[in-house]
C-alpha cells in the first residue's frame, strides 16, 4: 500500500479498534467478534511495520507487548501511595464512623467501594496520553511496569480529554482468567498459582510484556492522586470523571449516608461475594467529600477518612466447614 492510503488506512484502523477495545474492555458489550478485532489489529501491525515512522504511543499495536526488559526501574510516587486501616467487625466500623464525627460534625457521606483483591498500581497520563505505570511498592517507591499495563486491554491509551493526571487503581486477574491459567500450568507440570492476587502479581512482574499480555489481567481504578488540582469535591465526582475519561471503574460503588447504610451494603456483598467475576477481600469506605477528608487528615501510614472492613478469608472457612461435616 502506498504512503497516503496507508496513513488513511492506519487512522481508520485505530479509532475502530480502540472504540470495539472500549466496548469489550471497559463497557463489556462487544459488538465485533475476537476475530474481527485480531484481522484488524494484524492488518495495523502490518501497515506500522512497512511504514515504522506512522506508528504512536496510542496505537492499539502496543497493546501486544513489545521487547523484554532487563529489569524493571524505580519510580519514586509523587503522592505517596497511603495504606488502609483494618476493620474487622462492625463495632471497628461504628468506631471508625465516631472517630470521623467527632472531627467533622453529622453531615458526612461514605462511598462504599468493593475491594478488589489485585494489586495496587499508579498510572499517570500527560496531555491526555499515558506515560507511565507504577507497582505500588512501599507506597512511596513502586517499579516501572508501563510496557505490562499497556497490555491491559481496560487501560486507555489515550483519555477522552487531553489532561495530565495520576489515577490509582488495581490491577486484577479475573476468576476465569486464573481458572485457565491454572489448567495450562497443570497441565505443563508448572508450579500453580495460590490465588488471583498472586497470578497477578506474577504476571505484572514479568519482564516480558508479551507474557504479561497472555495472562488476561484487568484494571479497576478507584481514585485521582491530584484530585483537588483538577477542582473535583467528593470522591464519588472523582470517579464519574475517571470513567468519563475512558477508565474502567467497578459499578458496585454505593453512597451511603449513614454507618448503617454502610453495614447494608458489607452485608450484601458478604454474601453476593462469590457471583463476582473476580475475587474481593472487602469493601472500603471512604467519606466523600474531599473537604472533609482534607480536615481528617491522614496518619504517617493511612489516611483516617477511609477504612477497610476485610472479609473473614472465604477459602479457609469451606475448608474448615468441609472438615466439620465430613469427619
Ligand atoms: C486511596 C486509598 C488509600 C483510600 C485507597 N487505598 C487502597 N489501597 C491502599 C492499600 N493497599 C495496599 N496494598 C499493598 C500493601 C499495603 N497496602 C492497596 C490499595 C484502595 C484499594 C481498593 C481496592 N483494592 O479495591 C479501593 N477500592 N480503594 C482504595 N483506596
Amino acid at each position: 500500500m502506498e504512503r497516503q492510503a496507508a496513513i488513511k488506512r492506519i487512522e481508520e484502523l485505530r479509532e475502530l479498534l480502540n472504540q470495539y477495545n472500549y466496548e469489550y474492555y471497559v463497557l463489556d458489550r462487544p459488538s465485533v467478534p475476537d476475530s474481527e478485532y485480531d484481522r484488524l489489529m494484524q492488518e495495523l501491525i502490518a501497515l506500522e511495520e512497512q511504514y515504522p515512522d506512522l506508528k504512536t504511543k496510542d496505537s492499539p499495536s502496543q497493546r501486544v507487548g513489545g521487547q523484554a526488559l532487563d529489569a524493571f526501574q524505580k519510580v519514586e510516587h509523587r503522592t505517596p501511595m497511603l495504606s488502609l486501616a483494618n476493620a474487622f467487625n462492625e463495632g471497628d466500623l461504628r468506631d471508625f464512623d465516631r472517630r470521623v464525627r467527632q472531627e467533622v460534625g453529622d453531615d458526612v457521606a461514605y462511598v462504599c467501594e468493593l475491594k478488589i483483591d489485585g494489586l495496587a498500581v499508579s498510572v499517570r497520563y500527560e496531555d491526555g496520553y499515558f506515560v507511565q505505570g507504577a507497582t505500588r511498592g512501599d507506597g512511596v517507591t513502586g517499579e516501572d511496569i508501563t510496557e505490562n499495563l499497556k497490555t491491559i486491554r481496560s487501560l486507555p491509551l489515550r483519555l477522552n480529554e487531553p489532561v495530565t493526571l495520576e489515577a490509582r487503581g488495581e490491577a486484577y486477574m479475573p476468576k476465569a482468567s486464573f481458572e485457565r491459567l491454572n489448567e495450562q500450568r497443570r497441565q505443563r507440570g508448572e508450579e500453580l498459582f495460590a490465588n488471583p492476587r498472586n497470578a497477578a502479581a506474577g504476571s505484572l512482574r514479568q519482564l516480558d510484556p508479551k507474557i504479561a499480555a497472555s495472562r488476561h489481567l484487568d484494571l479497576f481504578v478507584y481514585g485521582l492522586a491530584n484530585a483537588e488540582e483538577l477542582g473535583i469535591a467528593s470522591h464519588s465526582a472523582a470517579l464519574d470523571y475517571l470513567q468519563q475519561l475512558g477508565f474502567k471503574t467497578n459499578p458496585e460503588r454505593r453512597r451511603c449516608a449513614n454507618m448503617d447504610e454502610v453495614m447494608q451494603f458489607v452485608n450484601e456483598w458478604q454474601e453476593k461475594r462469590p457471583q463476582l467475576p473476580y475475587e474481593i477481600d472487602g469493601i472500603v469506605i471512604k467519606v466523600d467529600s474531599f473537604a472533609q477528608q482534607e480536615q481528617l487528615g491522614a496518619t504517617a501510614k493511612s489516611p483516617r477518612w477511609a477504612i477497610a472492613y476485610k472479609f473473614p478469608a472465604e477459602e479457609v472457612v469451606t475448608k474448615l466447614i468441609d472438615i466439620e461435616l465430613n469427619v
